[in-house]
């Protein structure tokens, strides 16, 4: 035994020396398969479902149980290794979580004498001879069988599939020598089924590789020696690749060229990868040549510094790429102070706007105190109308009875007690009709003043509901609100004076046409009555003449000229009465014609009653409107100007608000434009020591070199330490962002507004945080501490450092103390200022 592993600690000591090696997991050759599995192993799963490429390369001499470990030849009888436990673990994963999409393929490939063998293909294996290319981000395998896999079972199938195609041969270490490096690939598409936003492709290689040897330890000749120099080859390149990454020269040149082992690998060392490597090696202190170099590989290897990320779906990707693009430029707006403006035809326009929207409010306003006035007119003419039609009745009646006390007195003309008592009653009836006359006008013209009282009268309960429906706290919402009731009211009451004047036009026409009718009537009827009264008496005193003329001519006496006579008399009176009755009878149909007229007058007059009727309704519907928004307007002004207090109150408060935000903002931006100065001049300092690196890699170090050397350094160590300084501020403030969000959150009435600054502060903060992170991630201080001074190669540069060093650390002092001074003087000058604005007060 060469080797002790320190009990509880991740260490292994090499024997009969003060060599010791510390890991992450040390197993000692007692552990089962299971147990390493879920220990070292299991963790990782998780990584592949969170969107990570993972890989675990086996490593270690031949014969040390690589391939055991990692179960590449798993058949289902032996002690399964990794890959059979990662595939059931995987499969049990994507049963678990059921609202998500999968698809997962698996390839699996070979590397045997710098030729890459595609294992699953069904072709010949002289022609299953893939080839690498790179696409310029990432290294890709031309033509290599992909197989969509659903369960464990049919993984492994693949697994098994492979393993029996892979090369093995016997050697003096070990009867199933690989002799080639096997890669085994599970790649997992994952996206959560009602969010295409979460599509990841991460990929888990699985990489058996072949064991290092030593041509005298496995006796190999022929063919198996040739095998075991190209291994050997390999495994040297993957070893100088190691070193190169374990020696944190990052930005050097990585020698992933040198081998196809090598490409094959630069994911997974040093890329985007979490990459666990197992080292296999044997306690037998007949190895330990081998274990000290397979133990000096594993310790270069854990130093190497991958930077995983997560894998998102190209889609994603992009879209969580715009989204950061977003962030940065937003955060390069702020920094510019580049505030968004409105265009000043918005402006514009808005003022335009409002300028209407108070002219219509003006217009609205006048129209409705039209329409209040036109209502009371209407009012008046109907009343007008109403007394005048009383009185036209009742001088109609008077008259009447006038008349027939005027025809008594001609017949008499005898005033005698009883004519005098009806003159009496006739004069009082006329000093009656006078007397209302005047009331009616007295009543119109106390009807404008009585019209406040009765307004007040008029306020229903469905008016209350009507000021309370509107229950605004806002002022804006209710200036609306009332604006709106107003315009309704108007429109409503136009409508409805339009509707009174419609009346009215159709009114002024029927009662023309009535009178009209009226008048021609009593005037022809009584005509025509006479007329054919007057004919029909003629008519028979002509037959009565007529009569009497024809029992002449038949009388026996007359001679025959008196007959003549009498025949041509009857002649003539028969003619007449003939003209006579043809006159009767067309009186007689235009008294039908009359009678008519009659109906039709008694139509219209119908008509004109109902159409009053509606105007009396509709001028009634016009004043209780009235009345009810008078009372409603008022009550609403009432509220809005206890609103406009308010809001009096609200603008105070916002306008202090204001002010604290302000503040806020200032103390925000200040930082920030800290942290983009800090975040300058570390990425310009790394950007100097970049160049300047590459130089002096180029040429030998003088003495000018180093001194810029040591300034560059102390400049980067200067800017990462404000850079650390910087990130602690921002996180400080974005933890008492996110707890002012909280409470907001939290309060019964958040503020939204105020959410979304919040958030869109939080959100800023984050972004700088990140390229604050990455920059002191970038210069990497751990890293440099210890490789530092691997430029100093002679005492004679130890001085030269250390003078520039102390003539620097003296500089800086310097302009710190005059920077001091400049403040003190400042702040002394800010006290008095506040002071003497202080005893002004
Ligand atoms: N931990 C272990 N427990 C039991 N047997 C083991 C263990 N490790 C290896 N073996 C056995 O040792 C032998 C060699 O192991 P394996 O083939 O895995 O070595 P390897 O490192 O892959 O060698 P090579 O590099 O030559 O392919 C196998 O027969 C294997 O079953």
């Amino acid at each position: 035994m060469c080797l002790d592993i320190i009990p509880g600690e991740p260490q292994i000591r090499i024997l009969n020396s003060d060599k010791s090696f510390t890991y992450n997991y040390v197993f000692s050759p007692d552990v089962g398969q299971e147990e390493f599995y879920n220990v070292a192993i299991k963790r990782l799963i998780d990584n592949i479902f969170q969107g990570y490429n993972v890989t675990i390369l086996a490593y270690g001499q031949t014969g040390s149980g690589k391939t055991y470990s990692m179960g590449t030849n798993y058949t289902g009888i032996e002690e399964k290794g990794i890959i059979p436990r990662v595939t059931e673990d995987i499969f049990e994963t994507i049963k678990s979580k059921e609202d998500w999409n999968f698809k997962v393929v698996v390839s699996f490939m070979e590397l045997y004498q710098e030729q890459l063998y595609d294992l699953l293909s069904d072709k010949q294996r002289n022609q299953s001879i893939v080839d690498i290319r790179e696409d310029g981000k990432s290294i890709k395998v031309t033509g290599l069988t992909e197989k969509e896999v659903t369960n464990a079972q049919e993984t492994l199938e693949c697994l098994n599939q492979g393993s029996i195609g892979r090369i093995t041969g016997a050697t003096a270490m070990n009867a199933h020598s690989s002799r080639s490096h096997a890669i085994f690939t599970i790649c997992i598409r994952q996206q959560k089924k009602d969010d295409p936003n979460t599509a990841t492709v991460a990929k888990f290689h699985l990489v058996d590789l072949a064991g290092s040897e030593r041509s005298k330890k496995t006796q190999a000749t022929g063919e198996r020696f040739k095998e075991g120099i190209n291994i050997n080859k390999g495994l040297l390149a993957l070893g100088n690749v190691i070193s190169q990454l374990g020696d944190g020269a990052s930005g050097s040149y990585i020698g992933y060229r040198d081998s196809k082992l090598t490409r094959l690998l630069q994911e997974s060392l040093g890329g985007n990868s979490m990459t666990l490597m197992v080292a296999c090696i044997s306690p037998a202190d007949y190895n330990l040549d081998e274990t000290l170099s397979t133990l000096r590989y594993a310790d270069r290897a854990r130093k190497i510094k991958n930077k995983p990320v997560v894998n998102q779906d190209q889609k994603t990707a992009e879209i969580n790429r715009l989204n950061k693009l977003i962030q940065e430029l937003r955060l390069a707006l702020m920094n510019q102070e580049l505030g968004i403006t409105c265009p000043k035809e918005h402006e514009e326009l808005e003022e335009k706007c409002s300028t209407l929207q108070q002219k219509l409010r003006d217009m609205t306003e006048k129209l409705n105190s039209n329409l209040a006035e036109i209502v009371i007119m209407h009012e008046r003419a109907e009343m007008a109308e109403q007394a005048r039609e009383k009185i036209r009745s009742a001088m109609a009646s008077v008259l009447d009875e006038f008349e027939q006390v005027l025809q008594n007195f001609n017949i008499s003309h005898e005033i005698d007690d009883e004519k005098r008592k009806k003159l009496k009653i006739i004069y009082t009836k006329m000093l009656e009709i006078q007397n209302d006359e005047k009331k009616a006008s007295e009543e119109l013209l106390n009807y404008e003043i009585s019209i406040d009282s009765k307004n007040s009268v008029t306020f229903t309960k469905e008016d209350a509901e009507c000021v309370h429906t509107g229950e605004l706290n806002n002022i804006e919402d209710s200036l609306d609100y009332f604006d709106k009731k107003e315009e309704e009211h108007t429109l409503r009451q136009a409508e409805r004076n339009n509707e009174v004047q419609n009346i009215n036009k159709e009114l002024a026409l029927k009662e023309s046409l009535v009178s009209e009718l009226i008048k021609n009537i009593t005037q022809q009827t009584a005509d025509s009555h006479r007329d054919v009264a007057e004919m029909e008496k003629e008519i028979e005193r002509l037959h009565v003449e007529r009569e009497e003329h024809l029992q002449a001519v038949h009388a026996r006496n007359i001679t025959s000229k008196l007959a003549e006579t009498r025949r041509k008399k009857v002649q003539e009176l028969e003619k007449k009465i003939a003209e006579l009755t043809r006159k009767c009878q067309e009186q007689n149909r235009v008294i039908k014609a009359k009678e008519k007229q009659d109906q039709r007058i008694k139509t219209l007059s119908n008509e004109i009653r109902s159409l009053k009727e509606i105007r009396v309704k509709l001028i009634r519907q016009m004043r209780n409107d009235a009345n009810n928004f008078t009372k409603w307007k008022q009550s609403r002004e009432k509220e809005i100007n206890k609103l406009k207090t308010q809001d009096r109150k609200r603008a105070f408060e916002m306008v202090r608000l204001k002010m604290q935000h302000n503040k806020q903002e200032i103390v925000f931006k200040r930082k920030m434009e800290e942290a983009f100065a800090v975040n300058k001049r570390l990425k310009g300092a790394l950007e100097i020591q970049k160049k300047a690196t590459e130089r002096q890699e180029k040429k030998a170090n003088g003495k000018d070199e180093i001194k810029t050397w040591v300034a560059q350094e102390l400049e980067v160590l200067m800017a990462t330490i404000d850079a650390d300084l910087s990130l602690e501020k921002l996180m400080q403030d974005r933890a008492t962002l996110s707890y002012q969000l909280e409470q907001l959150k939290q309060s019964s009435n958040p503020n939204e507004e105020e959410c979304a600054t919040l958030v869109k502060f939080i959100e800023l903060r984050n972004t700088q945080i990140a390229d604050l992170q990455k920059e002191i991630v970038e210069s990497d201080q751990e890293t440099r501490a210890k490789t530092r001074w691997n430029m100093i190669h002679s005492v004679a540069d130890a001085k030269v450092v250390c003078q520039t060093a102390f003539h620097l650390i003296a500089q800086e002092r310097k302009q710190q103390c005059y920077k001091f001074n400049e403040l003190k003087v400042s702040i002394h000058i800010y006290t008095s200022y506040i002071l003497h604005i202080w005893t002004s007060c």
